[in-house]
């Protein structure tokens, strides 16, 4: 799913409005009519005081239609108008006159912190102060208001977006931010809800489809992809029955030091999963006996050396290699890495220690092959990349950083992102169960895997990182997010192939 900017959604606004000759109230009233429905669904009548707090631009006015039909159909409501400005927008104007035909009470008209009224536990806030209109920090007294329901305990639900979040742009001021329990945003979910510093304000989300021009969604280029179940299900490049082992290739995991083998296991054993047709692990000499007899289908080559990598040889060469998993930072293992690059026309997966050592050596960035993928976490991607100011700071480095060097920067995190170019793609999948030594690991072996099996580099890791995360949702089912190993996600990556096509469809999409 295509992820738009707010500039861009409301360009989107106007075209739908022209192409399908309707009203800007007519989209508006579809807007909160969508809100409703998941409400009444949700309450199915339940006597709860639902207090909406409306701003006055077009957020407020979805606010003021939400509470009309709530009225029609029975609910207990109570609109308030956040009035910070006079400069109340046409649609919220029609909607404030229409609330009238349906209620004796109008909306209480809110100027100061003198006006905040009494709010129960039980009652629920929908908050249409601001939307993607946001242009400047919440201030004075509406800071204190969204400071006043963020302390109270009543449900949260925000519309579009959370008060005080801008959709694509850096946060400013973290105390002027309604905290929404659960969000339900139009046609597009925004980048906001899946960066580090944002997202916690956004919890759960809904995205409801609001039939904004489908030529504009189509052919407009987004800010970011989000990659969800359907994406991944077309990105599957089907097996012939006339292919064999060769067809799914041969990868070379490189990695382990003493005391750090598991990490080859993991990644040997990820790699099979995800359907490579043969792995051989190049380990120091002593995880021989322990590849050996964890993985008995796998082929192992060792270094001269006891406890770490000195010089990568093998005698095939290889569809697919990744490097880095355990492998230490020894000198000589420095230079088996930098030689080891210069291996012409075989993609790379970069991760763990390869990352810290090319960090430390820079001078060996004009070795990565191109398309090259590289997998930093959070600590990892700041040694490559340098310090950030906040997530876009982050995300424009990290897109100059795969333009340079013509590598898939894959960036991990609750939402993994993986970074081509000037592209960004969102995953979906995945759980704070994730968070395991050898997850990574993991998604090194899945991605290799891929790549020998003819997957190019921007899908393997794309689709690599959904699978992998999906195998991490269904060991979460089955263990909880506390017992979940790095061998749990392995041992269900077969889950996760099955999965993909199985008929249900996951509708919720969850942090
Ligand atoms: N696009 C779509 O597809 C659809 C969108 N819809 C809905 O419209 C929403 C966007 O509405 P919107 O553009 O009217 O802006 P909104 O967020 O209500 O803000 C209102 C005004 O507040 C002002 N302002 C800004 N920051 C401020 C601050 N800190 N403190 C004080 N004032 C501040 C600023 O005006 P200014 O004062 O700068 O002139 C701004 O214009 C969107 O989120 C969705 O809910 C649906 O109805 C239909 C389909
Ligand atoms: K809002």
């Amino acid at each position: 799913m295509k992820i738009f900017s707010a500039a861009q959604l409301s360009q989107a606004d106007k075209i739908t409005i022209e192409k399908q000759d309707i009203t800007s109230e007519a989209l508006m009233e579809r807007a909160g009519e969508q809100v409703f429905n998941w409400l009444h669904t949700h309450l199915d009548g339940a006597p709860v005081t639902i207090r909406i707090f409306c701003g006055i631009g077009n957020n407020g006015g979805d606010g003021l239609v939400i509470g009309r039909l709530l009225i029609e159909h029975g609910y207990k409501v109570v609109v308030y108008v956040v009035n910070f400005s006079d400069k109340r927008s046409k649609n919220f104007l029609l909607n404030y006159n229409k609330i009238k035909n349906v209620t004796k009470d109008w909306p209480i008209l809110m100027t100061s912190q003198a006006d905040f009224p009494e709010i129960s536990d039980e009652d629920m806030i929908v908050d249409a102060i601001f939307g993607i209109g946001l242009n400047r920090s919440p201030e004075g007294w509406v800071r204190k208001l969204i400071q006043y329901l963020n302390a109270n305990q009543a449900f949260k639900l925000s519309v579009d977006i959370p008060s005080g979040l801008y959709a694509n742009l850096p946060l400013k001021d973290k105390e002027a931010v309604l905290k929404a329990d659960h969000t339900l945003t139009f046609q597009t979910a925004k980048l906001c809800f899946f960066l580090p510093e944002t997202a916690p304000f956004v919890s759960n989300f809904n995205i409801l489809e609001i039939g904004l021009d489908l030529d504009f969604i189509k052919n407009t280029e987004p800010i970011a992809q989000l990659i969800s179940k359907p994406e991944a299900q077309a990105f599957y490049q089907p097996r012939n029955k006339f292919d064999h082992k060769g067809t799914f290739g041969h990868v070379l995991i490189v990695g382990g030091s003493y005391g750090k083998i598991g990490a080859a296991v993991l990644s040997t054993s990820a790699a099979f999963k995800i359907g490579a047709g043969m792995v051989t692990a190049f380990v120091p000499e002593c995880g021989y006996s322990i590849l050996q007899s964890t993985i008995p289908e796998a082929m192992v080559i060792t270094d001269k050396e006891e406890k770490f990598i000195s010089n990568i040889e093998t005698d095939f060469k290889p569809s697919a290699i990744a490097i880095g998993m355990g492998l230490g930072k020894n000198k000589a293992t420095v230079a088996a890495l930098k030689k080891v690059l210069q291996l012409k026309d075989i993609p790379f997966v970069i991760d763990a220690d390869a990352l810290n050592i090319i960090s430390e050596n820079k001078s060996l960035l004009d070795f990565l092959p191109s398309n090259s993928i590289l997998t930093p976490h959070p600590g990892e991607l700041k040694r490559l990349i340098g310090t950030w100011k906040n997530d876009y700071d982050k995300l424009k480095k990290a897109k100059k950083f795969s333009e340079k060097h013509q590598v898939v920067l894959i960036i991990k995190g609750a939402y993994t992102i993986t970074v081509y170019e000037n592209k960004l793609y969102i995953n979906t999948s995945g759980n704070p169960g994730m968070g395991t030594a050898g997850s990574g690991d993991a998604l090194s072996g899945v991605i290799a895997g891929l790549l020998s099996q003819g997957y190019d580099p921007l899908l393997a890791s794309v689709f690599g990182v959904y699978m992998h995360g999906s195998a991490g949702d269904i060991a979460t089912g089955q263990l909880g997010f506390e017992a979940v190993m790095a061998g749990d996600i392995v041992e269900n990556i077969s889950e996760a192939y099955l999965e993909l096509f199985s008929r249900e469809e996951a509708h919720e999409q969850s942090q």
